[in-house]
């Protein structure tokens, strides 16, 4: 049987790529409005894929958000993909007629030298996605909007042409997406994990970070950071990436138990929601 996954949507997105990149035809695939439905979507599917960070512009906030209240599936995988963002408009329309850009806020923020260079004076607007955004402009009459996106919605969606290909800030710009599972895989060779760490409420003036990452004494590769989904001000919880050094992976899964059981005695709330 071939495995349901969710995405966030619609056709046509980057995510939807980073997806097919994983699964290609062993897949039927579901697309989400949003990366909190995306995420949620693992009630009833497989898998779901989500955008994590770019290089460019850095961690995707809703993923992180949706990740502090994940209720079920884990990480089990990521997939890296080279993003080439093009300014999509109606047929027939040229850049000067463009007083409007609209895309998701990754790819406006991926976009930004372009876009105060050649289109100074136009607004942005931000959409759920970049397909979605492709989808406003094609069903729009309007030859003033267009659409940061990938140059796969000019043949998802009807009416639309590339202005201009290649406008991202840097030639190389690469985003990573999780791949999320419902069931817990048993694959016993990852080499990555991510934890959700709240730290305890301390009385002290300062919360100490370094005492912290001194506590889970791995090699820490990636350290995100949202508030706390509690009314504590100024609470934060923390997805901390450790990894594997290529020769250390025999030890490890029982010395990252052991981070997590210590990170527990002193408090903390700890869990290890990915591995790959
Ligand atoms: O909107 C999309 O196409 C996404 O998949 C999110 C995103 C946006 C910009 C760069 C990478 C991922």
């Amino acid at each position: 049987m071939k495995a349901r996954v969710g995405f966030l949507g619609p056709l046509g997105t980057y995510t939807h790529q980073a997806a097919y990149e994983y699964f290609h035809d062993s897949a039927i695939y579901h697309e989400q409005k949003t990366i909190k439905e995306t995420l949620e979507s693992l009630d009833t599917l497989d898998y779901a894929v989500v955008p994590r960070e770019n290089s460019i512009f850095g961690s995707v906030i809703e993923t992180f958000d949706g990740l502090k209240t994940l209720k079920r599936g884990t990480i089990q995988g990521e997939v890296v993909l080279k993003i080439q963002h093009c300014l999509v408009a109606r047929r027939g329309a040229k850049i000067s007629d463009i007083d409007c850009v609209i895309s998701h806020e990754q790819a406006l923020g991926q976009c930004q030298k372009f876009l105060a260079r050649h289109l100074p004076s136009a607004t942005t607007s931000s959409t759920i996605s970049t397909a979605a955004a492709a989808q406003k402009v094609s069903k729009s009459q309007s030859l003033n909007v267009a659409a940061i996106c990938s140059e796969i919605c000019v043949t998802t969606f009807e009416g639309l042409e590339v202005l201009e290909k290649g406008i991202q800030d840097e030639d190389s710009n690469y985003t990573r997406f999780f791949v999320l599972s419902r069931n817990h895989g048993s694959n016993q060779s990852f080499t990555h994990v991510l934890l959700r760490i709240t730290p305890r409420k301390t009385c002290a003036e300062h919360f100490d970070l370094t005492e912290l990452l001194r506590t889970i004494d791995l090699c820490v590769t990636r350290i995100d950071r949202r508030p706390a989904p509690v009314s504590e001000p100024f609470l934060d919880t923390y997805f901390i990436e450790v990894a594997a050094s290529k020769n250390d992976t025999s030890g490890w899964p029982d010395r990252l138990s052991n981070s997590i059981s210590r990170l527990k005695e002193r408090g903390h709330l700890a869990e290890r929601i990915g591995q790959w």
